[in-house]
């Protein structure tokens, strides 16, 4: 073996159900169950959920009278048995057709985490990157490090870069979209001819355009065509722990069902679960507004106002995304689903969110130009923010906390003196 294999190897994702029963380590090994419930069944499966489940419950249920232990096995053991049950009937994709090639647009966080994703559990399938850069390329290629983004990272082998969109595209059986949303329409102009119509794209980028009020689902079919293949794939899912394969879980939204089917089944792993909806637009407005919540709750952080105001902000930023989205279309179980609810938690307490920094920065007293200048990252929440106050005119709802981060953004007021006005408002019943 390499030494590049062994570092590969080493970064291969956590949870090993075996090492997990041997160490006597109950959650992980529950943990492991669970999640292999996204892996087809094997052989063995059934002995090594019993074992899971007797590891698991052999210390932990002391505390219980035995009927209540009882049942609760019993009702593990019937969920595991329904669990078996569907995946023994469900296909894979790789039964369906042989995976050949995924095409990534955008060789920045998510997209190179999209890619290593998906080449580790497909390790005869190329997945490739189209990038600018053609010193990122040579090191992506060679060295198998996105030194840019994920530095600390080693790539799968099947992953490789290029700056030539034709070679990029040739052969790929799905195109993963990962470019920041303001410079969507100038890239896939740049590439249009060369789109195959019925290639899926599945793009995974977060926000609103400024120039248009347009969501993802409303750029690409503007640009491309309205029949073109699209699903919009967003949650919690921070790019490292994705690299680290930490459990995720994501939603594929298409209004085409078997094709949300399919992009479920090409991502779901045993570190990867994937819902399906129809609901586009849900999902893309929680995906796009959570940003700009994130930076409200990186302010709230950055003054140190403490955990009850965090949760009062988080609080009211969750009921304006309810109304605006509701207004908007979007489904109750979308709002308090993976990309409504789940992402909001995620963006907002999370340390890894750039959206979140950037209000954090804000708060200690920043200025946005200095904490843009000095990030080469994208936090989407910062566009999305100027625009969210059209859709709240275009939709009639006050939505003040998004609008307050809005004014500070643009400098109108402080951080502080956004807090002091929010506090100040009519006091109103819960809605
Ligand atoms: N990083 C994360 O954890 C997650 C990010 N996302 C979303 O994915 C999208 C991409 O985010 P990241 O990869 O994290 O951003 P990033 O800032 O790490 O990388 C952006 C990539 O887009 C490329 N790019 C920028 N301008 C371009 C242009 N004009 N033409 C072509 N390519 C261009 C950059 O070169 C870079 O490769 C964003 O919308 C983000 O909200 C979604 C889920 C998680
Ligand atoms: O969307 C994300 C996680 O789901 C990433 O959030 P940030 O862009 O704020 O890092």
């Amino acid at each position: 073996m390499t030494a590049l294999q062994q570092q590969e190897q080493q970064q291969q994702p956590l949870v090993d159900l075996a090492d997990a029963l041997a160490a006597g380590d109950a959650a992980a090994a529950v943990a492991g169950a669970a999640l292999r419930s996204q892996s087809p069944p094997r052989p063995a499966q059934a002995a090594l959920d019993a074992a899971v489940v007797s590891a698991a419950t052999a210390d932990a249920g002391l505390l219980y009278p035995p009927e209540e232990r009882k049942e609760i096995r019993s009702s593990w053991n019937s969920l595991m048995r329904w669990s078996r049950y569907f995946r023994s009937k469900e296909e894979s994709i790789t039964e369906r057709f042989k995976l050949e090639k995924v095409v990534v647009f955008g060789g920045g966080s998510f997209g190179t985490a999209m890619a290593v994703s998906l080449a580790r559990q497909n390790k005869d399938m190329q997945v490739t990157l189209l990038l600018r850069d053609p010193y990122l390329c040579k090191d992506i290629n060679e060295l198998h490090k996105n030194t840019r983004y994920l530095e600390d990272f080693v790539l799968p082998p099947n992953v490789n870069a290029t700056t030539a969109a034709a070679e990029a595209i040739a052969g790929a059986q799905f195109a993963i979209h990962a470019v920041p949303v303001q410079h969507t329409r100038a890239f896939l102009q740049s590439i249009k001819e060369l789109l195959p119509p019925a290639l899926p794209i599945i793009s995974v980028s977060k926000g609103i355009e400024v120039t248009t009020g347009q969501l993802m689902s409303e750029v690409i079919p503007s640009v491309l065509s309205k029949k073109h293949p699209t699903v919009y794939l967003s949650g919690p899912s921070f790019a490292k722990e994705v690299m680290r394969g930490q459990p995720t879980g994501i939603v594929a939204a298409s209004k085409d069902k078997a094709l949300a089917r399919s992009i479920q089944r090409l991502f779901a792993s045993p570190f990867m679960r994937v819902n399906t909806t129809t609901d586009v637009i849900g999902v893309e407005i929680c995906g796009s507004l959570k940003n700009v919540l994130a930076i409200a709750a990186g302010i709230v952080e950055g003054l140190e106002l403490g955990p009850n105001a965090m949760a009062a902000l988080v609080a009211q930023g969750c009921a304006e995304i309810r109304w605006l989205a509701t207004k908007m279309g979007a489904k109750a179980a979308t709002i308090s689903g993976l990309s409504g609810l789940g992402d909001i938690m995620l963006t907002c307490y999370g340390s890894l969110s750039r959206n979140r920094s950037v209000g954090v920065r804000l708060g200690r007293g920043e200025k946005l130009a200095d904490i843009l200048a000095s990030s080469s990252q994208v936090a989407e929440g910062v566009a999305t923010a100027a625009v969210v106050v059209n859709l709240a005119r275009k939709y009639r709802v006050q939505l003040p906390v998004l609008t307050a981060v809005a004014q500070v953004l643009d400098g109108h007021i402080t951080a502080k003196q956004a807090v002091f006005e929010i506090m100040a408002l009519p006091q109103i019943e819960e809605r």
